[in-house]
């Protein structure tokens, strides 16, 4: 499988203080590999970092073979990376169909052809019933799913998820993994923040730890519940992968 991207070196300063530091991992095409680690480990910044929010200190980040390092957001979207947001920002007063359209004129400034890969991007995550809700009046589940839609209308080949699983209950955390694995399944590369570990032991092939801005591990889900030094900086105490799950 070839790699879909491959950072190297990365490293982000605020200040003194060292958000990212040398970090480096490959993600291969339509794997799903979650990056986890405690608070201010440095996560989203990562996700900053590679679609084009912050600039690098030093480092490299490519994606299908390019350097994008220097390009812009909206650039590198069109490249085919597309995010989600930790905060959730869609237009509050905007209809589910009309946030989801901001994505899909990335592709076509046509007012159809936009409208309809909205329709399709709304349709996959489960929101049609919803389209002409204004966004503030979503449940959390659904804004996150309008979250995937709009990034999804982007068409792309890699998505990013920044912690979509925050504040959802465990029968919206199971749809919400049944989600991300019918993205895989549709040939996406995906690269997961989360903190809920359940999820991540679902989803994940692949797991890279950061702590400090630094990463302390990567590994498959069981290497990575089974290190010592992941155990210490984060899981606390050993969580079992599931059975006949992505890492067993
Ligand atoms: N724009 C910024 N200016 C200054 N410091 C920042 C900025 N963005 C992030 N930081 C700091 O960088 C560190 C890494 O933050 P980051 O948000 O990447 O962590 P995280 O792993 O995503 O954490 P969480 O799990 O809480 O979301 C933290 O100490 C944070 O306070």
């Amino acid at each position: 499988m070839a790699d879909a991207l491959v950072i190297n070196g990365l490293s982000k300063r605020f200040g003194g203080l060292r958000a990212v530091q040398d970090v480096s991992f490959t993600v291969k095409e339509n794997e799903t590999v979650a990056l986890i680690g405690p608070n201010g480990a440095g996560k989203t910044t990562s996700f900053h970092l590679i679609t084009g929010f912050h600039r690098p200190d030093t480092g490299s980040v490519m994606a299908f073979g390019r350097e994008i390092v220097g390009l812009k957001p909206h650039d590198i979207c069109a490249l085919g990376l597309a995010r989600t947001f930790q905060v959730a920002k869609p237009f509050g007063a905007m209809t589910v169909l009309s946030n989801v359209m901001t994505g899909a004129f990335l592709r076509s400034k046509n007012n159809a052809v936009a409208r309809e890969k909205a329709r399709e991007a709304i349709e996959f995550v489960g929101l049609s019933a919803k389209e002409q809700t204004a966004a503030k009046d979503l449940t959390t589940i659904d804004q996150r799913r309008l979250e995937m839609a709009r990034a999804l209308a982007t068409e792309p080949k890699l998505l990013l998820l920044d912690e979509v699983m925050a504040g959802l209950n465990p029968a919206e955390i199971d749809q919400a993994v049944a989600l991300v694995g019918k993205l895989s399944g549709r040939g996406l590369t995906i690269v997961i923040v989360e903190h809920v570990m359940r999820a991540i032991m679902a989803v994940a092939k692949h797991i890279v730890v950061l702590d400090h801005g630094q990463k302390i591990a990567e590994g498959s889900p069981k290497e990575i519940v089974e290190n010592p030094e992941v155990i210490r900086a984060y899981l606390g105490s050993y969580v079992h992968p599931p059975a006949g799950g992505a890492g067993a």
